[in-house]
């Protein structure tokens, strides 16, 4: 799979890319190196545990039961990416429950020595707070970017989103090189399975998409970002 394209949304970036030699020297030294075939829940939502998991290799989805009683993806985190410091940082159980899209890779350190490299290494907790703001700035613009919106028009907007982040130039378009199901997209743009299945309809047949077995091609992301809500 080819390198994930920088965040939208002004990220400040991932938290690995972001820290100088010393920093990750600091982390690695209190770190043990784990893997997770794909697959694996990494972390379980409403779990009480405190370790956090930097990822080397692989991606992992973030997702949380919704008031449907289904699993709602909230984000996807990528290589450099830390999964695990909300609830090594603040002692409350797991937010969120965090799956292996792909064989995983990571430094795991528990939130002890995490705490403890956080309090030696002060530049570390800024580069964290950074993420943590922007994640906070993002949670924020989706809530009035999306508050009247459409659901067909929040699609086209997460589909933009994971084209921008994932895409890979193909004959016919951008492939979303991300595995991502019809539930996921629901989840990610706050909609229901049926939306989703009918707007993917509709972009087919107006010749922005086409689909396959976990496939997604973007055919014109042009005209997709038109239908995406306005001030993204
Ligand atoms: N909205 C979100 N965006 C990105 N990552 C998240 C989000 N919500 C939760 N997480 C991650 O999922 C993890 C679940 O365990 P924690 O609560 O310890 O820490 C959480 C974060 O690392």
């Amino acid at each position: 799979m080819t390198q994930p394209a920088a965040e939208p949304h002004d990220s400040p970036g991932r938290l690995w890319e972001l820290l100088d030699d010393g920093q990750r020297k600091a982390l690695r030294a209190e770190a043990e190196l784990r893997r997770y075939p794909a697959g694996t829940v990494i972390i379980r939502e409403g779990d009480r545990s405190d370790w956090v998991l930097i990822l080397m290799t692989g991606r992992v989805k973030i997702t949380s039961v919704s008031t449907g009683g289904y699993d709602a993806v909230l984000a996807v985190r990528d290589p450099g990416d830390i999964i695990g410091e909300m609830a090594s940082m603040d002692g409350s159980l797991r937010s969120a429950t965090a799956i292996a899209v792909e064989p995983v890779t990571g430094l795991w350190l528990s939130a002890r020595a995490f705490n403890s490299v956080l309090r030696e290494q002060p530049g570390i907790s800024v580069v964290l707070l950074r993420i943590i703001t922007s994640r906070l700035r993002y949670a924020n613009s989706r809530r009035t970017e999306f508050g009247d919106s459409t659901a067909a028009e929040r699609i086209a907007a997460i589909l933009v989103d994971l084209a921008e982040r994932y895409g890979v130039p193909v004959a016919d378009g951008t492939l979303i090189a991300l595995k991502i199901n019809q539930r996921d997209l629901a989840g990610l743009a706050s909609a229901s399975r049926e939306a989703v299945a009918r707007t993917l309809r509709a972009l087919r047949a107006d010749g922005l998409l086409s689909t396959g077995r976990q496939r997604l091609v973007v055919r014109s992301l042009n005209d997709l970002r038109q239908l995406a809500p306005d001030d993204r």
